[in-house]
Parts: C-alpha cells; sequence; structure tokens
C-alpha cells in the first residue's frame, strides 16, 4: 500500500520524466482507438499522453470537467491507511489515475489487495478543461463551471450540464446538494442557477425587458419518460415538430417568478424520483431526471413598426428564449460489484443501456466515420439530449470519480468517456423569436386582446357605473350622517345622565348647614340653571340638526326629483330623436318621388306640346288624341307612381288616351302638391320640435349644474356634521371645566365648614359651662331660699307644717281668688324658684343644643330655650295639679321629681312627713 507522501514523489519525478517516455500497448481495459494512455511504472516509466487540441470557439461550446470526490466512510474503513489514487495537476487541468501494476486483477476488472510489490504503478493522464478536487467547495464549482452556462441561457442560447460518472461519485450531490434552505452552502447547481437567473432579472437596469421562466423536471426510469413534478406518474412520449423541435408531449411546465418557487418545484420533484439503497449508495438514483428552465426575455427594441400604408404603430420588440437543462445521470454500475437482482438487476441492465446508448452517440459524433447516422432515437435520454449533444447548445459535461483503487477501472472508464466527449462540436446560437413561438409573444398578444375588450366593456359601463357610484356615495354619506347624529344624541344624552347621577351622588354626601347640600337652595338655583343651560344648549343643537336633517332630506328629495326629471327628459330626447329620423326618412323618400314626378310632368307636358304643334300645322285643327297610346309608358318606373301593384297599372296605363293621363298627372300634381304641403307642416313641426330638444338641453345642463351644486353642498354638510361634532366635544370639555370648578367650590365649602365646626364646638362647649354655672347657681340660690324660709318658719310660733300640695293648692286660689287672711308660702318664692330652674328636660336639651350651630341661631335658641322652659313648667305644673286632684281622689301617695331627679333633701323630708 502506497502513503500519500511517496505517491507524490512518483508524481514529481513522473512529470519530470514525461519526455523520455516510451509507448506501451494499450490497458485492455481501454477500448477506444482515440485515447491515448500513459502508463508510467516507477523508474522505468512508460507513458502515452492524452491530449486533445487547443479548443477552437466552436469546440468551446462542449467543455468537460471531472470532480473527484471525497472518499467516503466506507471507502476509508475497507482499506486501514486509504490512499487516494487520483492526482490533480496544480494547474487543475488534467487528473492522473494511478494503477497498481502488482495488484491481483478480480473478475470484472477490479483491483485486489496490493500485495506482492505496491511500488510499481502505472500513472494514466487525462486532460479537462478543469479537475476539481476533493476539497473543491460547491460554490466553487458552480462560479468556475456551472455560471457561465447559466448566464449564456440568459443571453438566449441553450446550455445544458450534465453530471455523468459511476454510481456513488456525487452527481446528485453535484446537481442538487444537501439543501435543506436555500442558504445552504451545500446547495448543489440547480438552485444556484436559479438564483442566478431571478438575480439577473432583478438587477436587469433595462426596464425595458420583461422576462418569464418556466421549469419542467422529468425522470427517464427503465425507458419509461414521468413528469415529476405531477402526482400521477403517467408515461410520456417524446415528440417532434418542425416549430418545436423536439419535445415531450404533456410534460408539465411551471411559471416561477422566484428562487423559491423553483426550490419547491425541486424538492418535489427529489420526492417523487426514483431511488433505491444499493451496496454503492444508500440513496442511488435508479433514473436520469432532467430538470428543464426556459428564460424567455422580451425587449422593446424603441423602433415603431411600419404598416403597408405607411402608417407607424407600435415599438417592435426582441425575444430571446433560453433554455437551460439539468440533468443527474443515474450512475453505471457493475452488477457484479453491486450485487444487484431482481428489480434492481432491471434498473442497472436500463441504466447502463441507455448510458451506452449515450457513448454510442458521442463516438458517433466524434468520429468521422459514424457521423452520417447518429444513434439519437436509440433510447430516450439520447433523443432528448439531442440538442446538447453536437447539436445548438453549450454544454459542459462533469464526470464524477471516486478517488478510492476500488473504483478504479470504472474511474477509468469514466475518464475515457469524457475524454471522448471532449471531442463533440456544438454549434451554438442565440434563439431569437423569429418564427414566434415564445410564450411571452403569445402572452403579450393575448394580454393586448384582452386589454383592448377591457377598455371597451369598461367605456361602455361606465356612465352606468359613473350613476350607480355617484347615487351609492350619496346614500352612504346620509347613512353615515344619520348614524353620526344618533351616535351623537345619544352620547350626549349618556353623558347628561352620567353627570346628572355624578352631581346626585356627590350632593347627597354633602351637609351644609344641617342640611344636604343638594338641599341647600344657592345649590339648587346653581344646579338648575346649569341644567338648564346645558339643556337649552342640547335643544339648540337637536334643533340645528334636525333642520340639517330636514335640508337633506329636501336636498335628497330634490335630487331625486332632478334625477326622474332627467330621466325623462333622456327618455323624451331618444323618442324625439328617433321621431325625427323617422320623420327625415319621410321627407327623403318624399321627395325623391315628388322629383320623378316632376320630371315626368314636364316631359309628358313637353311631348303633349309638341304634338298639338304637330297636329296644328298638319292639318290646321286640333286633332282628337283620344287615342293616343301612353306616351311614356316604360319612362317613368310604374313602382314609383303606383307602388306595389306596378305591373297592373302599366298596363292599364298603355291602354289610357291623352286626356287621361292629363288628367292623371292632374290628379299626381295635386297629390305632389299635399306632400309638399305635408313636407312643409313637417317641417316646422320639425323646428318645433328642435327648438324643444335645445330648450330641453338647457334645462339638462342646468340640471346637471344643479346637481354638481348640491353634491358640493353635500360635502359642506358633512364638514358642518364634522364640525358639530367638534363643538360638542369641546363643550364636554366646557361642562368638564364647570364640573371641576363647582367640584372645587365644594371642596372649598367643605373646608370652611370644617372650621366653622371648630368654632361652634368652642361656643358649645362655652355654652355648656355656662348653663353648668347657671344650674349651679339657681340650685344654690334655691337652697339658700328653702332655707331661709324654714328659718323663717320655724321663727314663726304658729308654724304648722304644711302638705306641700295642699299648699300649691292654696297658692293656685290665692292667686286666682284672694288671699282671704290664711297664711301661705310665699308666691314670690314659689314662682322665682321655678323661673330660675333650668330647662332639664332632655327632648328640649337635645332640641336646643342641635340648633345652636351658628350665631345668628344664637338668638333662636335663647327664645326657644325659655319657651321650652316655660312649657316644660306649665306642662308639669298641670300635670302635678292633675296628679294632686287624682290622688286626692283615688287616695294614691303622690312621688314628685321635680327637675331632672334632683329634690333638695329637706324639701323631701318636709314632704314625706307632711303626707304621713
Ligand atoms: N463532493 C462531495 N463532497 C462530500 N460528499 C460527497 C461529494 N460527492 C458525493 N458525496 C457523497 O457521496 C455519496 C454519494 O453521492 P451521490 O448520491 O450524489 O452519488 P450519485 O453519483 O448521485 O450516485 P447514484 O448514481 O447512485 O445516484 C453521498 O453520501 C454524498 O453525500
Amino acid at each position: 500500500m502506497l502513503s500519500s507522501s511517496n505517491s507524490i514523489d512518483f508524481l514529481k519525478s513522473f512529470s519530470r520524466q514525461l519526455g523520455k517516455l516510451e509507448k506501451t500497448k494499450s490497458d485492455n481495459h481501454f477500448h477506444d482507438s482515440d485515447l491515448e494512455e500513459e502508463r508510467t511504472p516507477t523508474k522505468s516509466t512508460i507513458s502515452k499522453s492524452i491530449s486533445s487540441k487547443t479548443s477552437s470557439k466552436k469546440e468551446q461550446n462542449f467543455k468537460v470537467v471531472v470532480r473527484v470526490r471525497p472518499p467516503l466512510p466506507r471507502e476509508i474503513d475497507a482499506h486501514a491507511g486509504f490512499a487516494p489514487i487520483t492526482h490533480i495537476a496544480k494547474n487543475n487541468k488534467s487528473v492522473t489515475i494511478q494503477e497498481y501494476l502488482g495488484a491481483e486483477i478480480k473478475e470484472g476488472g477490479r483491483q485486489k489487495e496490493i500485495a506482492s510489490n505496491p511500488n510499481i504503478c502505472a500513472y494514466h493522464t487525462f486532460k479537462f478543461d478543469y479537475v476539481y478536487g476533493e476539497d473543491s467547495s460547491q460554490k466553487f464549482l458552480y462560479e468556475n463551471t456551472a455560471k457561465s452556462a447559466v448566464l449564456s441561457v440568459l443571453e438566449g442560447y441553450n446550455a445544458t450540464l450534465l453530471a455523468y460518472g459511476q454510481t456513488g461519485t456525487g452527481k446528485t450531490y453535484t446537481m442538487e446538494g444537501f439543501s435543506n434552505s436555500l442558504n445552504d452552502p451545500q446547495k448543489g447547481i440547480i438552485p444556484r442557477s436559479m438564483e442566478e437567473i431571478f438575480k439577473f432579472i432583478e438587477s436587469s437596469s433595462n426596464k425595458s425587458k420583461t422576462f418569464m421562466v418556466r421549469a419542467s423536471y422529468l425522470q427517464i426510469y427503465n425507458e419509461v419518460i414521468t413528469d415529476l413534478l405531477k402526482q400521477e406518474m403517467t408515461p410520456l412520449q417524446i415528440r417532434e415538430d418542425k416549430k418545436k423541435g423536439v419535445f415531450v408531449e404533456g410534460l408539465s411546465e411551471w411559471v416561477v417568478r422566484s428562487p423559491n418557487d423553483i426550490y419547491n418545484l425541486m424538492k418535489d420533484g427529489m420526492r417523487n424520483r426514483a431511488t433505491a439503497a444499493t451496496n454503492m449508495n444508500d440513496i442511488s438514483s435508479r433514473s436520469h431526471a432532467v430538470f428543464m428552465i426556459i428564460v424567455e426575455q422580451m425587449r422593446d427594441t424603441g423602433d415603431k413598426s411600419e404598416d403597408a400604408k405607411g402608417s407607424q404603430h407600435e415599438t417592435s420588440r426582441e425575444i430571446k428564449v433560453g433554455k437551460l437543462n439539468l440533468v443527474d445521470l443515474a450512475g453505471s454500475e457493475r452488477v457484479r460489484v453491486t450485487g444487484a437482482t431482481g428489480k434492481r438487476l432491471e434498473e442497472s441492465k436500463s441504466i447502463n443501456k441507455s448510458l451506452s446508448c449515450l457513448g454510442n452517440v458521442i463516438t458517433a459524433l466524434t468520429d468521422k466515420k459514424f457521423r452520417s447516422h447518429i444513434p439519437y432515437r436509440d433510447s430516450k435520454l439520447t433523443r432528448i439530449l439531442e440538442d446538447s449533444l453536437g447539436g445548438n447548445c453549450k454544454t459542459t459535461m462533469m464526470a464524477m470519480i471516486s478517488p478510492s483503487y476500488d473504483a478504479y477501472s470504472e474511474s477509468v472508464s469514466t475518464l475515457k468517456f469524457a475524454t471522448r466527449a471532449k471531442k463533440i462540436k456544438n454549434e451554438a446560437r442565440i434563439n431569437e423569436d423569429v418564427d414566434q413561438k415564445a410564450l411571452l409573444r403569445k402572452y403579450e398578444v393575448e394580454l393586448k386582446k384582452l386589454r383592448k375588450q377591457l377598455a371597451q366593456k369598461r367605456d361602455e359601463i361606465f356612465s352606468k357605473e359613473e350613476m350607480l357610484r355617484l347615487k351609492q356615495d350619496r346614500q352612504k354619506a346620509e347613512k353615515d350622517k344619520e348614524a353620526a347624529i344618533y351616535a351623537l344624541e345619544s352620547k350626549y344624552k349618556e353623558y347628561l345622565k352620567e353627570k346628572e347621577d355624578q352631581i346626585k351622588q356627590l350632593t347627597s354626601q354633602l351637609l351644609v348647614g344641617g342640611k344636604r347640600i343638594e338641599e341647600t337652595p344657592q345649590f339648587r338655583s346653581a344646579l338648575e340653571t346649569k341644567q338648564k343651560l346645558i339643556r337649552e344648549e342640547y335643544e339648540e343643537r337637536l334643533q340645528e340638526i334636525e333642520k340639517e336633517r330636514q335640508m337633506i332630506e329636501a336636498d335628497k328629495a330634490q335630487v331625486d326629483r332632478y334625477k326622474q326629471l332627467l330621466l325623462k327628459q333622456r327618455d323624451i330626447m331618444l323618442a324625439l330623436t328617433a321621431r325625427i329620423n323617422e320623420r327625415d326618412d319621410t321627407i327623403i323618400q318624399l321627395q325623391e318621388e315628388l322629383d320623378a314626378i316632376e320630371q315626368i310632368n314636364k316631359r309628358l307636358v313637353d311631348e303633349r306640346n309638341k304634338e298639338v304643334a304637330l297636329d296644328f300645322n298638319e292639318e290646321g285643327s286640333q286633332k282628337e288624341h283620344k287615342n293616343l297610346p301612353y306616351p311614356l309608358a316604360g319612362v317613368i318606373p310604374p313602382e314609383i307612381l303606383f307602388g306595389k301593384d306596378a305591373k297592373d297599372k302599366e298596363a292599364m296605363m298603355k291602354l289610357m288616351t291623352s286626356d287621361e293621363i292629363i288628367e292623371e298627372l292632374q290628379k299626381l300634381a295635386y297629390q305632389s302638391n299635399g306632400m309638399n304641403r305635408m313636407v312643409n307642416q313637417d317641417d316646422k313641426e320639425n323646428f318645433k320640435e328642435i327648438a324643444k330638444i335645445n330648450q330641453l338641453e338647457t334645462r339638462l345642463q342646468e340640471v346637471t349644474k344643479e346637481n354638481e351644486t348640491l353634491i358640493d353642498e353635500l360635502q359642506d354638510k358633512k364638514f358642518e356634521v364634522y364640525k358639530l361634532k367638534n363643538g360638542y366635544q369641546s363643550t364636554c370639555e366646557a361642562y368638564d371645566q364647570v364640573e371641576h370648578a363647582l367640584e372645587d367650590k365644594i371642596s372649598a365649602t367643605l373646608k370652611r365648614m370644617g372650621t366653622s365646626k371648630k368654632q361652634i364646638n368652642s361656643i358649645q362647649d362655652i355654652i355648656n359651662q355656662t348653663m353648668e354655672d347657671f344650674r349651679n347657681k339657681i340650685i344654690s340660690e334655691s337652697e339658700s331660699d328653702v332655707c331661709n324660709y324654714q328659718a323663717s318658719l320655724r321663727k314663726s310660733e304658729s308654724f304648722k307644717p304644711l302638705n306641700y300640695k295642699k299648699y300649691l293648692k292654696k297658692t293656685n286660689s290665692t292667686s286666682s281668688e284672694s288671699d282671704g287672711g290664711c297664711r301661705s308660702i310665699p308666691g314670690s318664692a314659689v314662682k322665682s324658684f321655678h323661673d330660675r330652674v333650668p330647662v332639664s328636660n332632655k327632648k328640649n336639651e337635645n332640641l336646643s343644643t342641635k340648633s345652636i350651630t351658628n350665631k345668628s341661631n344664637n338668638r333662636i335658641y335663647n327664645k326657644s330655650a325659655t319657651k321650652a322652659k316655660k312649657g316644660a313648667f306649665a306642662s308639669k305644673h298641670s300635670s302635678a295639679t292633675k296628679k294632686n286632684q287624682s290622688k286626692r281622689n283615688g287616695k294614691e301617695r303622690m312621688n314628685i321629681v321635680p327637675f331632672n331627679g334632683y329634690v333638695p333633701d329637706i324639701i323631701q323630708n318636709e314632704f314625706c312627713n307632711s303626707n304621713q
């Protein structure tokens, strides 16, 4: 086994010794007579140079490149210390295959283990347009090889990129790549070409260019063509005609507008393509696949075309149609190596057969002996690729090989095949659309036709449409306005209600001078004024809106009336025009008849005069002309004179005498006069009608103007509604401001109230204090009075304790009657006692306390307190009297509780004693 450094050394020595190489016999594996092979055993190198002639410009239309893929894990694992057998020259123009001469040859041409002498090798060098090594990227391959082909398609050429090689050498990888997305660096030639095409279209600075891109995708599986972009895999047939050339009948073409569109198509096609796992490739393509892209471009040349009469028409167009075929062939395989059986075997046979047909075509194209017949028809593949092989196409064949020495014989075979293909000469030319078969042109023509039809139709329906649109607009505007007014109203109502509720809620929480704030007259009047104002304003607005609405209604009705009027007038005009036309026809007809009659009349009179003159000359007297035959029978067309029964009349005319003819002529003259009169009459009427029409036309113009004014007014109204809306909003804002001011006032009042309350409390305290003092004073005075009284009693000798009630009775009677000289409690003492006792009735006390809220109320308090005091006393007094009486009547024990339960002990004792 050779190490890689060894092999490089070998290569160097090989290139040095190239000139000294010796020719040896061709290897058994190489059957191609065109190829010269170089076998370079180490040290004693034998070589044959394989070279092609310098490509002329024509030959450059068929390029061949080789790509050596990196070794696969399967190949590395199979042999410890894997070393590639492919060596690429520095200038990437040739590849050298290393052959181990010491290796055993297996059946089928495969090399076995290099056991005996690994250093004895032969080197076979093949030259190509470019050789890509293991580390060549997808991007580089595209840029360096495929891009120029794609660009040539955009110039209007046909181009084909063809991937050829043994199974598992990277054809599908190169064409399609691993493309999970359009940004995947491993994407292959197909997606990159698409991007290129669309990039070109987008950046095309010439805006007078129009492009159309179409794509198709087919496969040839077991010699059956199917559409990969259709679900149903119906077999398709190849057809050929003069216009289209060779084409696949029924193959779908998809118009694409972006690389993404094509990318999706490609993915669909890939899913439908026949693949299977084989010994050589996990996902081996079992069919040949052809992805076709047709780019049509149209450019305005700017020249005006002329017709036969010399009048100029629209600018002429230049159309170019470029077609790109991206072909991923199924891989050639040796059945013995792949171990294919059953279905796989059938596939293998079919693949190999079509590839050998391809080889035959290439041989025929490159060998002068066979050039008379190129066997394109031997397989579907060669048939489809007819243009690409030796025809009008720029073709690039990409031969794929493996670096493994396991694949030595397949790689050499591939390289020989590719070398042979290099000799193919294609003649590429730009496809101008001379016979107008480009779809783009057809589309253009169709589009033009449709546009014309559309314009006609549009003109026809324009007037109707315009009327309808105006009507709809007006209705819509009215509806909008009504809706706006309604919304405004309801919003306004809602707003008012909300504000009223708010005011109610707010005022319900306020108290002013012991009353709720809404009960205070100031607030009420302020509120009422505000509400009144708002209501007035609101009603005013409503009235305005209502007025406007009525006006609009009136306008609307007027517009409708005008419209009706217009329609009527139009109908009248149409009818009048029809009548005028009819009349014109009649006039013309009558005029013609009249002319004919006048002519006849004139001729008849002339002839008659001649005859009469003749008769006078001959006989000197007038002759009878009764039997004179009708002189001008046949001169006047009988149809003019007699209408339908012309023939009968003509016959009759022949029998008429000249008098009768004269009579007849007079009749005719009379008729013609009548007709003249009728014509004159008609003329007059016509004038009238024309005057009427003129009037109507003027009216129509006026109405149209009015209509326009109305539409303007409608717009103004709309604007006013809009302004009203704005006004409403500003009113709302003003209302808010007032409300805020009110709220501020209320809070200020509340604050002031807080201050007043403090003052009231302090006054209340003073009052309470004063009352307390007053009460204490009274009590102490009363006590001292009682004491004084008792003392005076004790002093009196005739003192007898008295029942207090009796005393009272006595006092009463004393006050009502005279004293009667009885001893009694001095009335002044009792009176002053009652007078001085403060009001202790709880109810009255509360009332008086509550009512003292401000200074002005103090007076009221004093009065009412006095009153209450008096009242309380009076009621007590009267009830005491009543109870006394009842006691006397019912012998009850009386229990008097004077003022607040307080009874001076001394008095109580006195009373108790007297009762006992
Ligand atoms: N240049 C490359 N770089 C990395 N991997 C590659 C390259 N070329 C091929 N491969 C890998 O080799 C394997 C076989 O490739 P691919 O399926 O493209 O071969 P093929 O020639 O299309 O085979 P078949 O004819 O059986 O369809 C794949 O796993 C692919 O990823």
